[in-house]
C-alpha cells in the first residue's frame, strides 16, 4: 500500500516549515513563501507513503480538494498565536468529511508552540477542539523541532498498523502513543 499523508490549514500556519524541519532538520527563518497548489517537491517518503503540502490559500482550494480523497492521512495545522486559523479549523474539517475517505487518519496540530508568550490559543482549547471531533492533538514547533518527528511517526506508526493488522493483535492506540511521548512544549508558561 502505498501511503499519502497530506498537511492542510490556513495560509501562514507553518506547513511548509513543518514538513522542512521534519524533511531537513531545519527553519528557514522569515521565509515565508506561500506555497502555490501543492507542494510537489517537499514530498519524502516515509515508511511506504510520501507527504504532501498543500496552499493554505483559498484560492488553491480547488486544486486541494482533489488530494483528499487519496489521503490516508490528514495533518490540521493552527497557528497557537493566530485566533483565525484556530477558529478556521472547524470548517477546515467541514472541508475534509466532504472530500476525504471517510477512514482517513486526522491529526490536530497546533503550530508554533515556540511563540508562546504572543500565545492567542491555550494549549487546552486545543484539546477540547480535538476531543470534540475524536483526533489526536499536539503542539508543534517548526522552529524548534518540538514534537515534529512525533507528528510524523504517531500518524506513520496508525497507518502501518492499520495496513498490516493481526487479527490478534492489539490495535495500535495513537492517543496512547502520543500521550507517552510527547513533549510537552512550553509546559511551564501560563495557560
Ligand atoms: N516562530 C515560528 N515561526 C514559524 C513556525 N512555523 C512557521 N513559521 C513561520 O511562519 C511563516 C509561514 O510559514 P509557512 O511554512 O510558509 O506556512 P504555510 O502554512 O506553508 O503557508 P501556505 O503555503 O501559504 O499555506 C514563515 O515566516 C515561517 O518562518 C514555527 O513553528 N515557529
Amino acid at each position: 500500500v502505498f501511503l499519502q499523508t497530506i498537511l492542510v490549514g490556513d495560509s501562514g500556519v507553518g506547513k511548509t516549515s513543518l514538513l522542512v524541519q521534519f524533511d531537513q532538520g531545519k527553519f528557514i527563518p522569515g521565509s515565508f513563501s506561500a506555497t502555490v497548489g501543492i507542494g510537489f517537491t517537499r514530498h519524502r517518503h516515509v515508511f511506504q507513503g510520501s507527504i504532501w503540502d498543500t496552499a493554505g490559500q483559498e484560492r488553491f482550494r480547488s486544486v486541494t480538494h482533489a488530494y483528499y480523497r487519496d489521503a490516508h492521512a490528514l495533518l490540521l495545522l493552527y497557528d497557537i498565536t493566530s485566533k483565525t486559523s484556530f477558529d478556521n479549523i472547524r470548517a477546515w474539517l467541514t472541508e475534509i468529511h466532504e472530500y476525504a475517505q471517510s477512514d482517513v487518519v486526522i491529526m490536530l496540530l497546533g503550530n508554533k508552540a515556540d511563540m508562546s508568550s504572543v500565545r492567542a490559543i491555550r494549549r487546552d482549547e486545543g484539546e477540547r477542539l480535538a476531543r470534540e471531533y475524536s483526533v489526536p492533538f499536539m503542539e508543534t514547533s517548526a522552529k524548534t523541532g518540538v514534537n515534529v518527528e512525533l507528528a510524523f511517526t504517531a500518524v506513520s506508526k496508525e497507518l502501518k498498523h492499520r495496513a498490516v493488522q493481526h487479527p490478534n493483535e492489539p490495535k495500535f492506540q495513537i492517543h496512547e502513543y502520543i500521550e507517552t511521548q510527547k513533549e510537552k512544549s512550553g509546559c511551564c508558561s501560563s495557560f
